[in-house]
């Protein structure tokens, strides 16, 4: 689930040709096996193979892909716009391939062939044009299949950006571990199934490596899931406190409580307007509710019930009252676990002063915080960060950083940061997802998970994966009511 940068990935292949026991020439022969295992299992009775090659080690990884399939009596064009540099690996595979390369121009697709596309992979540097722009236009006119080695020609490993064109892959082969390319929109829908292969680089580099950025997966947080103990009361399983928005906008709160519930937390108390008490008394029965309008109100209830997490932003409305109160619960320590979550609204209403909240943010004793930006909630609070080209992974760190909080920047490809810099980019996103008030949700379920103890960039990550889990469970015709109702499912599987 480790994910490595094109720069961090050779690095790594560095140390892996240095310790052996295969040099880089034997690391390419390797992957270009591996990438034909993986393309006879699925296209052997394709009409043919075209085998286009670059002029790096991803062109190297080609030459064996072609050699490796004509060996087995298959119909191969190899095509290449540029030779290998001399001596290097990509060169030695192209002496060993007996196919003589024909230039790139000359490539007509063919809708019943296989493009092997070996042009660029972590090493594409600038957008690409001339031949090869003509190569992934001419593919895509012809609707012929394409299996990318490493990753689709044209994608950015490290941003997954398309630079200037890039292939729409059906299968992509890549080595070692994932690069964010692979995960972050758009070069997540142009790969197509992705196999990760194994080429005989020692996991131990990766240890040395010193990973900070992962695929977000259960491994990565499973262990630090919330379980109830024998002993276990209400209070001390995390009480969960959700700020409710005026009549006629409860219903946001209400999915956040739900779903912080459904997560486990061990109480959870609604705090509305007078206005909105009757409103929200009859939908609720587990969950407690109690006025809550003013400092005063909202001081009392913390002093007596010392709730251990508290979501403030769904529905809540944007002005001079949600910053109060969002100030006032970043001066008042949370419950010795647990946290704040700032989501929609609470959000926004900082658009003309984001300062003011991040200082607050790193108080001495301000619990953790997690913000749960969508793209445009974001825009507002780091406007500098989302005019930005490149990486999603940087402006989530960038901005963790900023905030002294963990960013959850929501989107099909949900990334996780903390200040501290760990990164996770979310792998099971959905879809279903898309509908009104799935954010909400989002927060219930971070919430519950803080205020069981669960430390906040865990807890992030997990209420992502989680909340996409039950998504994927309900499938289509989902509605955000259905996801807390869904979530213990989810958790019985993964708890023992
Ligand atoms: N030991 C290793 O380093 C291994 C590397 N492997 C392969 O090596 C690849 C990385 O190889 P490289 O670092 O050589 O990089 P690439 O082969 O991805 O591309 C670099 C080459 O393309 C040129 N180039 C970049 N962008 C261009 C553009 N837009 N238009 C035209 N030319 C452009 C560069 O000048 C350079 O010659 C990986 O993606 C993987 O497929 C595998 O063989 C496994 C082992
Ligand atoms: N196409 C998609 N694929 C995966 N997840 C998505 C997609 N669209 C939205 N989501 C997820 O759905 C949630 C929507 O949250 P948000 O935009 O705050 O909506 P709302 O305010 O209606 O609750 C986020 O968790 C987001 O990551
Ligand atoms: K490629």
């Amino acid at each position: 689930m480790e994910v490595l940068t094109p720069e961090e990935m050779s690095a790594i292949d560095r140390r892996a040709a240095e310790a052996g026991p295969f040099d880089g020439y034997h690391l390419m022969r390797n992957a270009g096996a591996v990438a034909a295992a993986e393309i006879l299992v699925r296209f052997a009775d394709a009409a043919g193979f075209d085998v286009l090659c670059g002029p790096g080690n991803n062109g190297g990884d080609g030459y064996v892909v072609a050699r490796l399939l004509a060996e087995r009596g298959l119909d191969v064009r190899l095509l290449a716009a540029v030779p290998p540099r001399k001596g290097s690996d990509a060169a030695r595979a192209a002496d060993d391939c007996p196919l003589a390369a024909r230039p790139l121009d000359a490539f007509r697709p063919a809708p019943d062939r296989i493009v092997v596309d070996a042009l660029f992979g972590a090493g594409l540097s600038r957008p690409v044009s001339g031949a090869e722009a003509a190569a992934i236009a001419g593919v895509a006119a012809a609707g012929a299949r394409v299996v990318a080695l490493d990753l689709p020609s044209g994608i950015s490993s490290d941003s997954g950006q398309v630079m200037g064109a890039a292939f729409d892959a059906a299968l992509t082969v890549t080595f070692f571990r994932k690069k964010p390319g692979h995960l972050l929109y758009p070069g997540r829908a142009r790969c197509g199934e992705t196999v990760l292969a194994d080429i005989g680089i020692a996991g131990a580099l990766l240890e040395a490596a010193g990973t900070t950025l992962w695929e977000n997966l259960p491994a990565l947080w499973r262990s630090a899931l919330p379980t109830a103990g024998p002993d276990t009361h209400k209070y001390n399983r995390g009480h969960v406190a959700v700020f409710s928005g005026g009549p006629t906008s409860t219903g946001a709160a209400r999915l956040a409580a739900r779903a912080a519930a459904r997560s486990g937390a061990g109480a959870v108390t609604l705090l509305s307007p007078a206005s909105a008490l009757m409103v929200n008394a009859m939908h609720l029965t587990a969950i407690m509710l109690r006025r809550a309008e003013t400092v005063t109100e909202v001081e009392q209830f913390l002093a007596d019930r010392r709730p251990a997490a508290i979501v403030l932003g769904p529905g809540f409305g944007v002005g001079d009252w949600v910053r109060t109160l969002a100030l006032l619960l970043l001066r008042q320590a949370a419950a010795e676990r647990g946290g704040l979550v700032l989501d929609a609204d609470a959000i926004s209403a900082f658009a003309a002063n984001p300062g003011e909240l991040f200082d607050a943010a790193r108080g001495e004793t301000a619990p953790p915080l997690v913000l749960t930006p969508h793209e445009g909630e974001f825009a507002r609070l780091f406007p500098d960060l989302a005019e930005r080209e490149g990486s999603k992974i940087v402006r989530a760190r960038r901005a963790a950083e900023r905030a002294g909080g963990v960013m959850v920047l929501k989107g099909a490809d949900t990334v996780i940061a903390s200040p501290d810099g760990r990164a996770a980019i979310n792998g099971n996103g959905t879809a279903f997802l898309a509908t009104a008030g799935s954010g909400d949700v989002l927060a219930g379920i971070i919430a519950g998970l803080l205020a069981q103890g669960m430390p906040a960039f865990e807890a992030s990550c997990a209420g992502v994966w989680l909340h996409a889990e039950a998504a994927r469970l309900f499938g289509p015709g989902l509605i955000a009511e259905d996801l807390p109702e869904l979530l213990p499912e989810v958790l019985a599987g993964l708890i023992d």
